[in-house]
């Protein structure tokens, strides 16, 4: 693999020279710079030329307005002559560029037209309503202008999609001149202080206070949990049925008890049940069109995220008396196995102390912790973006394992032997970090299971200013979209990619990583990398062992159409399959 992004690399520098973001390449390296000294002077003389035309044109212009007292023909002729410069102006720059003087041109596409913007967003959502999802929009236009990027506009928006390795590297590792940018619905669904939507600062600040909560006590409590609750789905309640399972609806409900009691520790039944209608229509709203009329998905979706918002307050307020209480009764509060919520009340209460104590009302660690409003907006976002995400892979790697069925019936030999082997020493305990370490093959299997199903698809990054990516001249304000799926389906990255193959994995485990560099992008990289990545492989396989040391399984519906208006995306008939116990 190595090999292969070194060609790449070579490849890619021969064609491209450089890939730094904001400043242009010397002009010397820069392509189609092959101008010969005559074609050179002659292009001056053009360019001289050009000038004093579009001198002139202004003067007429200037003229007609202050002379003219028909402000109608004025105002057509000044369209006119302003549209003829403008066509002017583009050839100058065309000429410029091969002159080694300007920007070089932007990725291929149409531009930022309304009416361009119009047609592509009516195709985007065409594609997405065709049941083919939303990325099908991405891939036509891929096959149409080719590698690495291309350029269109949505919503009144230029986006780039770009799709090299190289490119990848430059705007997730060294994102200097590169903010975050979701859509306005998303932004405002998960609220304005959320880790996925805050701009560089703020994100930098919320990370910080955010990130230690993954630890290893935390990841080990978290696996323990979902051990027992995919246990109780896998052997207990689907052994109960007579009819096919519904993958996505068993993996969305235990990946949310899993991450919610994570969270915000054990609720009843019955709140976790609302919460979880809650969070369902908050994420179907996520790519509704903005209309706040009742009745529409955009709407519901507000109103859950005000319902979730409420009930966390709540949470808080109470949580916030007990806090008090202890300190009365001098509780030692590291006692408790703490849920997230709870370790960041009681660090911000610890804060508060220390700094009173000091009497300073600032400290230099003042931004570790987090305000109520903070505390609320990523409760919501480490929900939404652990629960779906996760119950989406669980969903798809149970497809590719029904869809090859030999390579299911060795992962079972093994997982059972290593099931046997694990029962020798512990009656049917937990599954602990350490099984789930040696369990080589299926982790390779949900590796393989990521990269097909590429869950998040692209990741949007607004331009801060005019810069280059991949080559391409790139405006201020553009949004460049880090093509994950269109690297995981690179045929110069993977071999035959469209084919299910973990073994493509093996040799690595939880802690390595042998691929190309940024060619992996299941979980994105750099500074904004997914905070719940461990967790998410460990509830895969967890799902994973049990599911294939207890069934054989194989598809009950065959319809590949995708879930309209989804995020992420997953089959419309939630993958249902037939069990039959081994
Ligand atoms: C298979 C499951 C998952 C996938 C495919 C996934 C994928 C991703 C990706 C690609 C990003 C980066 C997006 C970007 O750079 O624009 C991300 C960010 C994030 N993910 Fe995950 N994720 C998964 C599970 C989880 C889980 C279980 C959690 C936590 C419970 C989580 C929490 C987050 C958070 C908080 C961020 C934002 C990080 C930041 O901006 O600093 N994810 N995820």
């Amino acid at each position: 693999m190595d090999d292969m992004h070194s060609q790449l690399q070579a490849a890619g520098a021969a064609c491209q020279q450089s890939n730094s973001l904001l400043l242009p390449p010397p002009a010397a390296d820069r392509p189609c710079s092959s101008s010969s000294s005559s074609s050179l002077s002659l292009l001056g003389t053009a360019a001289a030329a050009c000038l004093f035309l579009s001198a002139a044109i202004y003067c007429i212009v200037v003229i007609i307005v202050t002379t003219s007292s028909k402000q109608n023909i004025n105002n057509r002729l000044i369209r006119r002559l302003l549209k003829f410069k403008g066509r002017r102006s583009k050839n100058d720059r065309r000429r410029d560029y091969n002159n080694n003087a300007a920007p070089p041109p932007p990725p291929p596409g149409r531009g930022s037209s309304w009416w361009w913007s119009v047609v592509e967003t009516l195709a985007f959502v065409s594609a997405n309503r065709s049941g083919r999802g939303l990325y099908h929009f991405v891939e036509a236009r891929h096959r149409r202008y080719g590698p690495p990027c291309f350029r269109t506009a949505l919503l009144g928006a230029t986006h780039v999609f770009v799709s090299s390795p190289d490119a990848a590297r430059s705007l997730l590792a060294d994102a200097g001149g590169f903010s975050k940018r979701y859509v306005r619905t998303v932004a405002e669904l998960l609220g304005e202080h959320s880790l996925l939507c805050a701009s560089h600062d703020a994100h930098r600040a919320l990370r910080r206070a955010v990130a230690p909560l993954f630890n290893a006590q935390a990841t080990a409590s978290l696996a323990a949990n979902f051990d027992a609750l995919a246990r109780r789905i896998i052997t207990r309640d689907w052994a109960a049925k007579t009819t096919a399972v519904v993958v996505l609806d068993a993996a969305l409900d235990v990946t949310f008890e899993a991450i919610c009691d994570m969270l915000i520790g054990r609720t009843t039944t019955l709140k976790r049940r609302r919460l979880q209608s809650d969070v369902l229509a908050v994420t179907r709203a996520m790519l509704a069109f903005p209309l706040r009329l009742p009745g529409t998905r955009f709407h519901a979706g507000l109103r859950a995220r005000k319902r979730i918002m409420d009930v966390l307050r709540q949470e808080i307020a109470s949580r916030q008396r007990n806090i008090m209480d202890m300190e009365e009764m001098e509780e030692d509060d590291s006692k408790h196995d703490n849920d997230f919520l709870q370790s960041l009340l009681l660090l911000r209460r610890r804060k508060m102390k220390s700094s009173q104590q000091q009497q300073s009302p600032s400290n230099s660690n003042d931004h570790l912790f987090l305000t109520d409003d903070q505390i609320l907006d990523n409760i919501l976002t480490l929900i939404i973006a652990g629960q779906v995400t996760t119950a989406s892979a669980i969903t798809w790697m149970v497809k590719y394992l029904a869809d090859n069925k030999d390579f299911q019936e060795t992962l079972r030999s093994v997982q059972l032997e290593m099931a046997l082997k694990h029962q020798h020493g512990d009656s049917d305990g937990p599954l602990t970090l350490q099984h789930l370490n040696s369990m080589e093959l299926a982790y390779m299997t949900v590796k393989e299971s990521l990269r097909m199903a590429s869950i998040v698809s692209w990741f949007p990054r607004v331009a801060l200013e005019d810069c280059q990516v991949a080559g391409f001249h790139i405006n201020k304000g553009w949004i460049v979209n880090i093509d994950a799926r269109a690297l995981h389906y690179d045929a110069t990255l993977y071999d035959n990619p469209t084919m299910f193959d973990p073994s493509r994995f093996k040799g690595e485990d939880m802690c390595t990583k042998q691929q190309a560099p940024y060619s992996f992008l299941v979980f994105g990289a750099g500074g904004r990398t997914c905070l719940g990545m461990n967790l998410a492989k460990i509830m895969m396989l967890i799902f994973l062992h049990h599911l294939v040391t207890n069934w054989r399984w194989e598809m009950a519906d065959d319809d590949p159409s995708l879930e309209k208006w989804a995020m992420f995306p997953r089959l419309k008939s939630g993958c249902p399959i037939h069990l039959t116990p081994i």
